[in-house]
C-alpha cells in the first residue's frame, strides 16, 4: 500500500499536470479561430505577475492594441488569466461594438448581485432591461437645463478652493494638486449629489474625504477582490465577496437617506440630484418611471465614485500641463478674461459654454490621461464580425484601448506632444469622433460627462483667472502612471507653485 506522503505527492502531481493541460487549452482558444495573439504565459495569460507589475492592465491593453495596429491586424486576442479578449482595432469595429451593434454589447461585464448588495443596482453594473430602464429614467437628470440649475452649486464650492488656494499661496505652500481639486470635486458631489456641504478644505477629516480615499486607494485586498470578480466570477460564488468596501457602502446609504428623509418631493427650493431623484419617486411620475429608495441610493453612489476622481483627476492634469507649457495657459487666462469681459466680469453657465479653447485644453489632457484607459463590453449573444468568418461567442469580454486609440500617430502625428490646437473645429471635423472616447461611446456613453465638464470649467476658470500655476521644483518633467490603478492616476505626488495675479 502506498504511504501517505506518496499519495499526496502524486495526488500533488496529477493536479499540477491537469492544471497545466487545462491552461494550454484554453490558451488555444484564439489559435483555434485564426485570431492574431499575443503569446500567453501560463497562468497569468497576458497579465502580468502582480509581484513585479510594470505595465499594469492599461500598459498590456495599450502594447495588445499597438501590437496588432502595427501588423495590419483588424483586431486580436490576448488573455487575461485563463479569460479570452477580444481586442478591436479597426476603427468601424469599434464604432460597430460601441453603437451600430450595440444591442450583442450592452453590458460591461461588472458583477453585480443586487440582492446582497444593493448598492450595485447602479447604472454602471446594471445590465440588460434593467440597465435600460434605469437609463431612461436617470437621463433627464443631466439635461443641460439641469446643469444650469447646479451651476450655483458648484461655483459656491470653487470659491473654498480659491480660499484654500490664496492661502497657501501666501504662505508659500506647494500646492499638492490632485489633494486640493479632489477637495473639489468632493464638495462638488456632495452638495450636488447629495444636498451637503462636505467641508473638505476645512476639515481633512470630513467624512466624504475620508470614504472618497477609501473608494479610490488600491489595497491588496482591494485588487484581489477585483481580480477574483472579474477573473473567476464562478469561484465567487463560493466565495461571495462584496464588489464595494462594506464600510463605504453603509456610509453612503445613511448620508443618503438621512437627506431623503429630511427633503419633501414639493420642496422645489433646491435643484440638487437629490431632490431630481426624489421627484421620480414622488405620487407625479408613472409606477414604471419611478425609482426606490433602494435605486435611489445606488445612483447617488455611482455618481459619486464615478465623478469625483475622474474630473479631480482631469483637472489635476490640466493644471499640470499648463504649468509645464505657460503658453498655453497664458492663452487660456486670455480667453478666460475676455469672456467674463463681455459677461460683466459675472462667471454664468454662458460664460463658461463661451470658452472654446478651454474645451481644447480639457479635450487634449483627456486624450492624453482618459481616466478610464479603456472600455468593457460583454458579448450578450453570438456576433458574427463583419467581413470574416469569427464570431465573437456569448459571454465573451471585449476590451477597447481608449489609450492605445488616443495615442495612435495615425490619428494624432507626434502623440507623445501636448498641443490642444489639436482640437480645434478644423482638426476635430478630420477625424473620426471614435479616436477621442475618453467618456466612452454610444448607448453606454458616460451619463455624467456635461456635469463633470462643468466642474472642471469652473474650477479651471476661477483658478486661472486668480493664479499662475508654475511647476514646483519637484514636478516631473513628464508623468509616470500608476500601474497598479486600472485608472490613470500618477505613480507620484504632483506639486506645482502658485502666484496671485
Ligand atoms: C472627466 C470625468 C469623467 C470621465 C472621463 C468619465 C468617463 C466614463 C466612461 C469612460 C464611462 C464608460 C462609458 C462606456 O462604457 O462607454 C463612464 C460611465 C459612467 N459615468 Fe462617467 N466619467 C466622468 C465623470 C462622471 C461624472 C461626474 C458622473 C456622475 C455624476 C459619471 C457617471 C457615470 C455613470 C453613472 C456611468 C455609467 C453609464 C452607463 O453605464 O449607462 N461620470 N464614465
Amino acid at each position: 500500500m502506498l504511504a501517505f506522503a506518496e499519495l499526496c505527492i502524486i495526488v500533488l502531481i496529477s493536479l499540477v499536470i491537469a492544471t497545466v493541460l487545462y491552461f494550454k487549452s484554453v490558451h488555444s482558444y484564439w489559435k483555434k479561430r485564426n485570431v492574431n495573439y499575443i503569446e500567453p504565459t501560463l497562468p497569468w495569460g497576458n497579465l502580468e505577475n502582480p509581484l513585479f507589475l510594470k505595465k499594469g492592465v492599461t500598459g498590456i491593453v495599450q502594447d495588445a492594441y499597438k501590437q496588432f495596429k502595427s501588423k495590419q491586424k483588424r483586431f486580436g486576442g490576448i488573455y487575461f488569466f485563463h479569460k479570452p479578449i477580444f481586442i478591436p482595432v479597426d476603427l468601424e469595429l469599434i464604432k460597430n461594438i460601441l453603437t451600430k451593434d450595440f444591442a450583442y454589447f450592452v453590458n460591461h461585464g461588472s458583477l453585480s448581485d443586487e440582492e446582497r448588495e444593493p448598492m450595485t443596482a447602479n447604472l454602471f453594473t446594471a445590465e440588460d432591461d434593467k440597465w435600460r430602464n434605469l437609463r431612461t429614467k436617470l437621463t433627464p437628470t443631466f439635461t443641460s437645463g439641469k446643469m444650469k440649475y447646479m451651476f450655483c452649486m458648484i461655483e459656491k464650492c470653487s470659491y473654498q478652493m480659491i480660499d484654500h488656494i490664496r492661502s497657501s499661496t501666501l504662505q508659500k505652500k506647494p500646492l499638492h494638486v490632485k489633494d486640493i481639486v479632489s477637495c473639489y470635486t468632493i464638495d462638488v458631489i456632495g452638495s450636488c449629489v447629495f444636498g451637503l456641504d462636505c467641508n473638505s478644505f476645512k476639515n481633512p477629516e470630513a467624512e466624504f474625504r475620508k470614504y472618497g480615499r477609501k473608494v479610490t486607494e488600491t489595497t491588496i485586498l482591494g485588487s484581489i477582490r477585483l481580480f477574483i470578480l472579474f477573473i473567476m466570477p464562478e469561484l465567487n460564488k463560493l466565495l461571495r465577496i462584496s464588489l464595494l468596501d462594506k464600510e463605504a457602502s453603509e456610509f453612503f446609504t445613511r448620508a443618503f437617506k438621512d437627506v431623503l428623509n429630511s427633503r419633501k418631493p414639493e420642496d422645489t427650493t433646491r435643484k440638487d440630484f437629490v431632490q431630481l431623484l426624489l421627484e421620480m419617486s414622488s405620487g407625479h411620475v408613472e409606477a414604471s418611471k419611478a425609482l426606490t429608495i433602494n435605486e435611489m441610493v445606488a445612483q447617488a453612489f455611482i455618481f459619486f465614485i464615478a465623478g469625483f476622481d475622474t474630473s479631480a483627476s482631469n483637472l489635476a492634469f490640466c493644471l499640470y500641463e499648463l504649468a509645464m507649457h505657460q503658453t498655453y495657459q497664458d492663452r487660456l487666462r486670455q480667453e478666460i478674461l475676455e469672456v467674463l469681459e463681455r459677461h460683466d466680469q459675472q462667471l454664468t453657465y454662458e460664460a463658461i459654454m463661451e470658452m472654446k479653447y478651454m474645451d481644447q485644453v480639457i479635450d487634449e489632457t483627456l486624450r492624453f490621461f482618459p481616466p478610464l484607459p479603456f472600455l468593457s463590453r460583454k458579448c450578450n449573444k453570438n456576433y458574427p464580425v463583419p467581413g470574416t468568418d469569427l464570431i465573437i461567442e456569448k459571454g465573451s469580454m471585449v476590451v477597447i484601448s481608449v489609450l492605445g486609440l488616443h495615442m495612435d500617430e495615425d490619428y494624432y502625428p507626434n502623440p507623445d506632444v501636448f498641443d490642444p490646437d489639436r482640437f480645434s473645429k478644423e482638426n476635430i471635423a478630420k477625424r473620426s469622433q471614435y479616436v477621442h472616447i475618453p467618456f466612452g461611446e454610444g448607448p453606454r456613453i458616460c451619463i455624467g460627462q456635461r456635469f463633470a465638464l462643468l466642474q472642471i470649467k469652473i474650477g479651471l476658470a476661477m483658478i486661472l483667472k486668480n493664479f499662475r500655476v508654475i511647476p514646483h521644483e519637484t514636478t516631473p518633467k513628464s508623468i509616470t502612471i500608476d500601474p497598479k490603478r486600472v485608472t490613470i492616476v500618477a505613480e507620484t505626488d504632483l506639486c506645482l507653485k502658485t502666484e496671485m495675479l
